[in-house]
């Protein structure tokens, strides 16, 4: 693969990128080779100077071979390279890399996930759906993992939920290349605020919900800018699938209405309602007709002529306990429907979905029922502990839960008014700490809670945590260990510091009390 500095250069220009460029006679006019990073970067390849950048990195590429780099401003360690100057390095980049790799995106059906909740759990069951209509032919990028073939080994865990643009566009040129027709994907806030995905247009857009999250000096400066980001996935959808019992629902069909026809807009809803004036009525409303600790049974009825004419109508039944999982398999139905799934190959699918570290559950003889799932937010935990408390109102709830340092610092009152309204005992520990110290950060949350409803005890190490959360309780209570579902680290000092999982641990422990 080569790009030629024509390209380039065109490219830059077409989207007013371009400040500069500095092609000395010496260096080949092309490069075989693109990287953000480095280590990465190879003999003629284009070095992308981005991020919390240090000037040697740029040394180091050159060292390895890079003739070209691409930054936000002149560097003196480029002299002799040939160097481009844009406005915006991550816009550039994505841009670039859709080329580098041959626009991919162009030869796959793209269904994307947004929302604060539930994008992971969606994508997975959009995947398994679609992977039965399309002879294993559908690639996932997911906060867990990227499966970019049908071969065991093209699927590996991911980084981030958005990989960087770079990424994207090298495993999406994988997928095509190993035959792969369709893609679901996930597309976070932060995709948007980084331009991961500048430029790419996708056949399907989902958002799910919003609720105040991923708000901090790392993330996003507030709500607006939160919500503004999410909204851009509809702005760059063909077709638009929206939950229509999310908050800020007006927002979020402006957003679709701007470069979707109505038509190409479907609306989802629990209950039989009509949200505004403004508004067009419910395509899609479903009916829980079943849902305990081991599964659900729910039925989706179209509404409307366009709805009717898909293949999402029907009865079906979803492996993952948790009422809020209907609405993601509901999303994922119409979605899968919209692919060419038929409603055998939808039923399927959602029967047979699994999803690591979301409900998973171990039945024990004397500990009660314990619950291993990612929620991690005020909004996932009420979804979580409310469901269980529906299903067993009499049964105490212990749960085990810390919130990550230097990030999403909200979620710290965020678990300490869930931890008042729904446990009865809570035990709080570490989860990704980072740079900050566990004990303070359980303090905080600890400063949340109403101690005359809930006994807390603090313990940091998660494994104590666990183990002491477990010997608490009897045969018939609850033990929810929240947060990090079937994550494998522990962000320690930046040091992902390998960590057995949740449901190991506590299988473990479970096996040491009864032996
Ligand atoms: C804010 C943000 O988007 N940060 C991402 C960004 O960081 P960055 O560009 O500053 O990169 P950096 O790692 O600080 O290093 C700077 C540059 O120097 C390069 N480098 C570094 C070392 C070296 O020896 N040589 C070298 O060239 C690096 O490759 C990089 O290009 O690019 C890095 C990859 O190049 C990402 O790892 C990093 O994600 C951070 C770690 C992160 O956790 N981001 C979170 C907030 C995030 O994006 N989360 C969302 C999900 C949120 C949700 O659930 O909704 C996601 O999509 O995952
Ligand atoms: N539709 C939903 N509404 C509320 N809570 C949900 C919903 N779907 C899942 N959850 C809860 O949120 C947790 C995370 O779900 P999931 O991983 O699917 O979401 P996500 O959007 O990918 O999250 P993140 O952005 O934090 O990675 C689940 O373990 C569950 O407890």
């Amino acid at each position: 693969m080569q790009l030629q500095f024509a390209e380039i250069t065109n490219l830059l220009n077409e989207h007013q990128l371009l400040v500069k460029s500095v092609i000395p006679d010496a260096v080949t006019p092309q490069v075989s080779a693109i990287a953000y990073d480095s280590r990465k970067s190879s003999a003629n390849s284009l070095f992308f100077c981005k991020g919390a950048f240090k000037p040697e990195y740029l040394t180091a590429a050159r060292q390895n071979g890079a003739s070209a780099y691409m930054a936000e401003q002149e560097f003196t360690e480029g002299a002799g390279l040939a160097g481009f100057v844009v406005t915006d390095i991550q816009k550039a980049m994505a841009l670039i890399s859709a080329a580098f790799y041959g626009f991919p995106q162009n030869d796959l059906f793209i269904i994307a996930y947004t929302g604060t909740k539930g994008k992971t759990t969606s994508s997975y069951f959009t995947h398994n759906i679609l992977k039965t209509a399309t002879n294993n032919q559908t690639a996932l990028f997911s906060t867990i993992d990227r499966i970019v073939g049908p071969r065991p080994e093209q699927e590996f865990k991911s980084h981030l939920t958005t990989p960087e643009s770079l990424d994207l566009f090298h495993d999406m040129r994988t997928a095509v290349d190993s035959g792969m027709t369709h893609l679901v994907m996930e597309v976070s806030s932060q995709a948007y605020k980084k331009n991961r995905v500048y430029g790419l247009h996708f056949d399907v857009g989902v958002f799910l919900n919003i609720t105040p999250d991923h708000i901090g000096p790392t993330e996003h400066p507030n709500f607006a800018d939160y919500l503004h980001c999410k909204l851009q996935l509809l702005v760059n959808s063909r077709i638009c699938v929206l939950n229509a019992e999310t908050d800020h629902l007006n927002e979020i069909y402006r957003a679709a209405q701007a470069t979707s026809q109505p038509e190409d807009i479907y609306l989802f809803a629990k209950q039989d309602f009509q949200p505004s004036q403004a508004l067009p009525t419910i395509d899609f409303r479903y009916q829980s007709e079943e849902a305990d600790l081991t599964a659900s049974q729910f039925k989706l009825y179209a509404r409307t002529n366009k709805a009717r004419a898909l293949t999402a109508n029907g009865q079906y039944e979803l492996s993952l306990p948790g009422n809020f999982n209907e609405s993601n398999a509901v999303a994922a139905a119409i979605t899968a429907s919209l692919a060419g799934a038929t409603t055998p190959a939808i039923a399927t699918g959602l029967a047979t979905a699994y999803v690591p570290g979301r409900m998973e559950s171990l039945q024990t003889s004397n500990h009660g029922t314990i619950y291993a799932d990612y929620a991690h937010n005020y909004a996932s935990m009420k979804a979580l502990l409310s469901f269980l408390e529906g299903q067993q109102p009499d049964a105490k709830v212990i749960v085990v839960v810390g919130s990550p340092g230097n990030k999403g610092v909200s979620r710290r009152a965020g678990f300490g008014k869930v931890l008042t309204e729904y446990a009865d005992v809570a035990f709080l520990t570490a989860d990704d700490p980072g740079f900050e110290d566990p004990l303070k950060i359980a303090q905080e949350i600890d400063a949340h809670i109403d101690h005359s409803k809930v006994k807390v005890t603090i313990e940091v190490d998660r494994k104590k945590a666990i183990a002491a959360a477990i010997a608490a309780s009897a045969t018939n209570d609850i033990v929810v260990l929240a947060g990090k579902g079937d994550d494998a680290f522990q962000k320690v000092n930046g040091v992902d510091t390998p960590y057995p999982t949740d449901m190991v641990v506590a299988k473990e422990i479970v096996r040491g009390l009864q032996a």
